[in-house]
Formats: structure tokens, sequence, C-alpha cells
């Protein structure tokens, strides 16, 4: 079966086959997931610079000018950083992890009821994505779609709801805190990010099977997340960007999406990643995202914009629209960001 949702001048394939998690573990890799060569994942001909490790910043205790400063920092540089104590506990952590992995250990026709092409559904199973634009081959990642706001999960496995709904409070608040102090750092009111631009939320429930061979594969192609911020648990240390990312005990990995970038007007990046695969065990990841509303307006800060020399770098527009744009340009950042330019 092959679904095609065509947006746009691009189209965006997937292929529903076997989810990756059933069946006998993998001897080879099938030739429908092997990368041609410039984009295996030690190809180093895309020029990017691991950054050295990655920045930790502790938000507990109560020294709020620090801590923005040290977010400020972090998303200036990379758009990546990991925090600790965070505000979620680790028992609630740990059972959004067991449910997810319970889901994935399913057999493949109780994950396959989920199964839909259709974008907008929630909750929602895909397995062995492939992008628009030409691309031949699959990536190596079932994916469960989650809603967050409000929460929307699959009754199977039974306990799912009950974990989702308190790991999702708990990262969202983390997520707000995080936003007022990256509006405080950045000189704008603290509430700047809060109501319709932070009023979406879902989760990709994440899962990599183990690969035979991960020279030959990715999990997940080279992109930005296209909200205001990612918060994200894995439950084995990974191989998320080109600088490998091991999460802090009981630390979760947050990074900033496009439009972080755009109402910053440039001042935080966000984080371009990609996910390579593992040869021994199977990694789960959960992916938090906040983003506008579809029908709310983006666009750089008034305050951000006003310095002398410093026009907006980009246009307003609504969430919708970059959405529709960020799937026909398959995540490309840079194509994506083109639509949007001043
Ligand atoms: O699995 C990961 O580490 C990252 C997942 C990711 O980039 C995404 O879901 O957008
Ligand atoms: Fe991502």
């Amino acid at each position: 079966m092959i679904g095609i949702y065509a947006n746009q001048a691009r189209l965006y394939l997937e292929m529903a086959a076997e989810p990756l998690s059933n069946g006998a573990a993998h001897q080879s890799v099938p030739g429908r997931y092997i990368l041609p060569v410039h984009q295996r994942p030690s190809y180093s001909g895309n020029g990017k610079v691991a950054p050295p490790m990655l920045p930790v910043v502790d938000l507990g205790g109560d020294d709020d000018g620090r801590i923005a400063e040290e977010i400020i920092r972090a998303g200036r540089e990379f758009g990546f950083f990991q925090v600790v104590n965070h505000g979620v506990p680790e028992e609630v952590m740990g059972a959004m992890m067991r449910a997810a992995e319970e889901f994935f250990g399913l057999p493949a026709d109780e994950k396959m009821a989920y199964y839909s092409t259709d974008g907008k559904q929630l909750p929602r199973f895909h397995t062995s994505v492939r992008n628009g634009a030409g691309e031949e081959f699959l990536y190596w990642r079932d994916c469960l779609k989650l809603g967050c706001h409000p929460p929307e999960w699959p009754d199977n496995p039974r306990g799912l709801g009950a974990a989702l709904e308190p790991y999702t409070a708990a990262v969202m608040a983390a997520a707000r805190r995080v936003l007022r102090l990256a509006a405080v750092g950045l000189g704008l009111c603290e509430e700047h990010f809060e109501g319709p631009l932070s009023g979406g939320a879902m989760m990709n429930v994440n899962h990599y099977p183990p690969c035979p061979d991960p020279s030959l594969t990715l999990g997940i192609a080279p992109h930005c997340d296209p909200g205001l911020v990612t918060v994200l648990m894995e439950n084995v240390g990974g191989g998320t960007m080109w600088v490998d990312v091991d999460a802090a005990p009981g630390g979760l990995v947050l990074n900033f999406g496009h439009q972080m970038e755009v109402v910053s007007n440039g001042r935080l990046r966000s984080g371009e990643h990609r996910v390579v695969t593992g040869a021994r065990v199977a990694r789960t990841s959960l992916a938090s995202f906040v983003w506008p509303e579809l029908w709310c307006t983006v666009a750089p800060a008034q305050e951000l914009v006003l310095a002398p020399g410093k026009g907006p770098l980009y246009r307003p527009y609504s969430y919708g629209e970059f959405l529709g744009v960020y799937v026909a340009e398959a995540g490309d950042r840079d194509a994506i960001m083109a639509h949007f330019k001043h």
C-alpha cells in the first residue's frame, strides 16, 4: 500500500509495510533502506561542525537572570541544550517510556490499527517514511504520533493514556518555564510566547530497532523541528545530532525550532539534527513539540526589529502556512526559510 499526500509542488510518500519493530531481528539492511553514499551518516561533505558538547542548563533555584542568560547563550550557539532540575518527576518519565516501549512491542496488526497517511490524524502510527523531493529510500524508524493538547492516545496498550497525561502536563510546564526565561533573556515581556503562540502541542514517540549496519541508514533526515521548542526524552544514549547526545541521568534535551528563530529575529537558532541508528539495542525517544495554533500569526518580535540596522529578517505568516511549506520542502531548512525571508 502506498499513500500519497500531495502538498503544493512536492509529494510526501509513505509506504505502509510491516512495522520495523516486528518480525525477526534483521540480519542485513534491506535495499530499500540503504541511503545513497552522499546521504550516509559518515559522509562529511555537508560542512556541519559538531558542537564540542551539549550545554547543560540547571532550571532549579530562583536565580532566573542566570538561567535566562544560560538559555540564551545555548540557544544562540547551538539551538540545543540539556536541562536538569526541570520538575518532571523521574517516575512520571519512567512510566511514559515504559508505556511507549510497550506500544512498539505489540503485534504488528495491533500497531497497524493506528496506521494512517493522513498527517492530521491523532493518534497515528507510521513506519519507514519516504521523504519527498524524489528520495527513493526509506528511513529506519517507526513512529506513533500522540496529541498533547488535548491529549490523544491509542487504547492499546491500556496504560498509555494514564502515563501520557501527567507526563505531558509536567513537560509542558517545563517548556513554558523555558519559554518565559527565553523571553526575558531576549529582552521581551515574560509572557511573549504565551497564548496562541505556544497553544499547540503533540508528541512523536519514535522507535529505532537495531540496524545491522548503521553506516548505511538514518532514522530521521537532517531537519529543524517546525515549532518553538521541543522537549526530548530518550531511553538510551543515541546519536541525535552530528554530535552524539547522551542525556544526563534524569535530564531532558531541549531544542529550539524554526518559530523561535523567526520570533527572536535570528538571535536564537533552530537546532538542526538528524537521527543515526544503532546496531545493538532498540532506541525509543519521546519528542514533545510546543508550537503555535494553526491560525496564529508568527512574526519577529517588534522589540527585536527596532534597533538601528536591525529590520525584520522574516515576514509575518500563519503557522498553518508554515507547516504547508515545511512538508512541501521535505524539512530542508534553507528551502523552507527562503519562503519567509523578508
Ligand atoms: O529521536 C530523536 O532523538 C529525535 C527525534 C526527532 O528529531 C523528531 O521526532 O523530530
Ligand atoms: Fe526533530
